[in-house]
């Protein structure tokens, strides 16, 4: 079953929908039996969300040429180059139609990084430019970096929060895709109607009715880096501390242990054996590896797509990422933790990576009827990478946006601890089409000699409530007790 999209070799001639990552843990029985590649190009993904409801929007731009960041239209062709000096392999970069092709702007805006003009905490200022384009793409209020549900911004010179900003913005070419129609509004609804973001405390809708937790118990982001503007990639440094790194690795390793790295073992690791009595996973059982996929797929293409290891997490057991999740993206309602997929961590050796791909799920992944499983959840919207180990300069393992960086050469995110990368997959880019193209990624492979592994952990935004499939009785309602639990922990911290 494909899951995501996949860049086709140059000798296609079309992005088709292929397996690739197991992302999901039905995928990885997919491509374990059968494989890969019914296929639909993106030019018939994009046409058949013609006819969509009128959604949030994209104030402008996108085509490129429409004046704004990103615009400047440097063709795309240059893009075609090999990637054997990224990815030590054969290239597999598209054909893209040329009318996505134009869609391929990298962002001209200089980016300042740096704690020399920074907000009270740390952060970096940008111009007020940017908070007003990103608040026009993302819906800027449910962002939490920085304070109560704002941002800061550079006025004059000094710095002030932005005021969470009321959306009265709908008037949107932004069709809803995938949906015959019968969706809301794309993909934002959620993000930018629901109440400010970090002002109120959750109330309980899809939970036991006494579980209450309040995310403004964890401190606000303030070191995030905006490494693109458009489409939106952001570094947020203080995301997990060493210690919640360590803990998301070892846990992944420990559950191991007798799982023997088959493909997909949904009773391996049932139990996890916490050796950390001061930490609340006691009861949730551990994650489960699902594969190492070398393994996973069965043609020469699905195996090399990904060289590396996933683990599914129960929920119940990463109250840190979710909570966390939910504060970042101002999702405070409990309804919004069930949009989330099953949270992954993935460990990558020597020589393991991830070729370049889309996030962006295929129609069949997201339709309404379920049948492409999640039950109906929709696309992927946001993706957060959380990275829990670090590697220096020449070791690789640096995620790389493809058409993201200057003079041609991809934006190269260097894996550092407690980091979190966080972009949009299917939030803009071609108008009515449900992915954004300029998102193409990869997980660089990790240097045959670098001193450490590399460890990300991972989490999906889907539009709607997702159902996941691993590990057995995986269920999102058991996290709320730990995300309840660790937000008074963190509140009691910070008395
Ligand atoms: O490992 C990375 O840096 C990227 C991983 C990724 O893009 C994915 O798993 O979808
Ligand atoms: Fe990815």
């Amino acid at each position: 079953q494909p899951h995501a999209f996949v860049v086709a070799p140059k000798s296609i001639v079309s992005v088709r929908w292929r397996s690739s990552s197991p992302h999901r843990p039905r995928d990885a029985a997919a491509t374990a039996g059968s494989s890969s590649s019914s296929s639909s190009p993106v030019a018939m993904a994009a046409s058949s969300n013609s006819t969509g409801k009128k959604g949030r929007k994209k104030k402008e731009h996108v085509g490129g040429g429409g004046g704004g960041f990103g615009s400047s239209s440097s063709p795309i062709g240059r893009h075609h180059r090999s990637d054997e000096d990224v990815m030590g392999g054969p290239a597999v970069y598209p054909d893209l139609e040329s009318h996505i092709l134009e869609t391929l702007v990298s962002s001209t805006f200089p980016i300042v990084h740096g704690s020399s003009s920074s907000p009270p905490g740390g952060g970096s200022i940008l111009p007020g430019e940017i908070y007003d384009r990103l608040d026009g793409i993302y819906g800027f209020d449910k962002f939490n970096f920085g304070g109560d549900g704002a941002l800061y911004r550079s006025v004059g010179g000094t710095t002030a929060p932005v005021l969470a900003r009321v959306d009265d913005d709908h008037s949107s070419t932004w069709s809803s895709p995938l949906e015959g129609g019968a969706s809301d509004e794309y993909p934002w609804p959620s993000l930018l109607t629901s109440s400010s973001s970090s002002s109120s405390s959750s109330s309980s809708s899809i939970g036991p009715g006494n579980v209450v937790y309040d995310l403004n118990s964890i401190p606000p982001f303030r070191r995030f880096r905006v490494l693109h503007v458009d489409p939106m990639v952001l570094a947020i440094d203080d995301f997990f501390t060493p210690d919640e790194c360590d803990t998301y690795v070892r846990m992944s390793i420990d559950s191991s242990v007798g799982g023997g790295g088959g493909l997909v073992d949904d009773h391996a690791a049932a139990v996890y054996d916490n050796d950390d009595p001061n930490r609340r996973r006691e009861s949730p059982p551990g994650p489960v590896m699902i594969g190492q996929s070398r393994t996973v797929g069965k043609d020469a293409r699905s195996r090399a797509q990904r060289t590396s290891t996933t683990w599914f997490h129960h929920y119940a057991g990463v109250p840190e990422l979710l909570a966390k999740a939910c504060r970042l993206l101002g999702l405070n309602d409990h309804d919004d933790v069930g949009r989330f997929e099953e949270p992954q961590t993935v460990r990558y050796r020597g020589g393991e990576r991830f070729t370049w791909h889309l996030d962006a799920l295929p129609p069949e992944e997201t339709s309404s009827d379920g049948g492409g499983g999640g039950g109906g959840a929709g696309q992927r919207i946001a993706t957060l990478l959380v990275y829990l180990t670090d590697l220096s300069t020449g070791e690789g393992g640096s995620t790389m946006f493809r058409d993201l960086g200057v003079d041609g050469m991809p934006l190269r995110v260097r894996p550092t601890k407690g980091s979190a990368l966080l972009f949009f997959p299917a939030a803009g880019g071609i108008p009515n089409a449900p992915l954004d193209i300029r998102t193409l990624h990869c997980g660089e492979a990790v240097a045959e000699d670098a001193g450490g592994e590399k460890w990300i952990a991972q989490l999906w935004l889907r539009q709607r409530a997702y159902k996941p499939t691993a590990p057995v009785g995986n269920d999102h309602l058991k996290a709320l007790g730990a995300i309840s639990n660790y937000c008074n922990i963190m509140a009691k911290g910070s008395i």
